[in-house]
């Protein structure tokens, strides 16, 4: 069964095209990787799962509904990690987490989602005072305490050192193994090979689509022979886009903002082995 399945999806900003005709499965229970540089059209992809963005054409199903018009009950099925608390900076950890878990009709317990965050000893701290690893975890916590079957992961690790690597992988993994699928975007490889049975790379610019497929992450073979280094290959094309909408059940996708940036995108790089 499939959480996600895409055929054909295709997105522009302008004359800028960001995803050029996308088709992606990702199966219920599995952590599918997508893997690109910046630009490579990740966060316009995920953006479309979520329901935040429109798209142009395509045909979109996340857990069996189209995210452009999801039923009610939809988007407390769906977690999503974002970047920062913005506002709610003065509230502490156990009062952000708390007050999130309200909006979900069957959240999670708010104390022992801080606890397999590894925040406990932080509860009582403003979400300010946190360290940068700190506030990722808090991001997962909000994006977890409805107990959704499927949560997004936008470059969940970017900024953190190594050993906060290694800790949010487990964390991702453990998660995982509690039953949720979860899609992740990221810039590196080791860490779709580390998490992920399966991925998509897309990257406009290092011609993956002229990569050999490959049959797994795990095989020692997965490095692009045209992208030196094998995860940062081109700089991005245009300027940062504006940070997404906050978000909370029950809010509209917003629309589709501008953009220079990168020709055709999202080439497809199947890798077949399944979890
Ligand atoms: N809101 C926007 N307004 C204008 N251009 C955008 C917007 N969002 C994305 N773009 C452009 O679309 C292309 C794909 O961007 P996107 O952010 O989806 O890529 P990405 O793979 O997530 O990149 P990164 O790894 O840097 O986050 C880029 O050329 C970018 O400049």
């Amino acid at each position: 069964m499939n959480a996600i399945s895409v055929r054909g999806l295709r997105k522009s900003y302008g004359a800028n095209t960001a995803v050029a005709g996308l088709d992606l499965e990702v199966h219920a229970g599995e952590i599918f990787a997508l893997l690109g540089p910046n630009g490579a059209g990740k966060t316009t992809t995920v953006e479309i799962l979520e329901g935040f963005r429109g798209r142009d054409a395509g045909e979109v199903e996340v857990l069996g509904e189209d995210p452009a018009a999801p039923g009610a009950a939809w988007r407390g099925r769906v977690g999503i990690v974002l970047q920062g608390t913005g506002e709610f900076d003065n509230l502490t950890v156990r009062e952000l987490v708390h007050h999130f878990a309200g909006f979900y009709p069957a959240p999670d317990d708010p104390d022992a989602v801080i606890a397999r965050v590894g925040l406990t000893e932080k509860a009582r701290a403003r979400t300010h005072a946190l360290s940068g690893g700190q506030k990722r975890r808090l991001d997962v916590a909000l994006g977890i305490v409805g107990r959704p079957e499927l949560l997004f992961l936008d470059e969940p690790t970017t900024g953190f050192d190594p050993e906060a690597r290694r800790e949010f992988w487990e964390l991702i993994r453990d998660l995982n193994a509690g039953g949720t699928t979860i899609l992740l975007t990221t810039h590196y490889l080791d860490e779709a090979e580390a998490l992920a049975a399966r991925g998509s790379a897309c990257s406009p610019a290092a011609g993956w689509s002229r990569c050999p497929p490959r049959p797994s992450w795990a095989d020692g073979s997965t490095r692009c022979p045209r992208s030196p280094g094998g995860t940062r290959t081109a700089g991005r094309a245009g300027r940062r886009p504006p940070r997404r909408p906050r978000w909370s059940p029950g809010s509209r996708p917003s629309s589709a903002a501008r953009c220079p940036g990168s020709p055709s995108t999202a080439r497809r790089w199947r890798t077949s082995t399944s979890a």
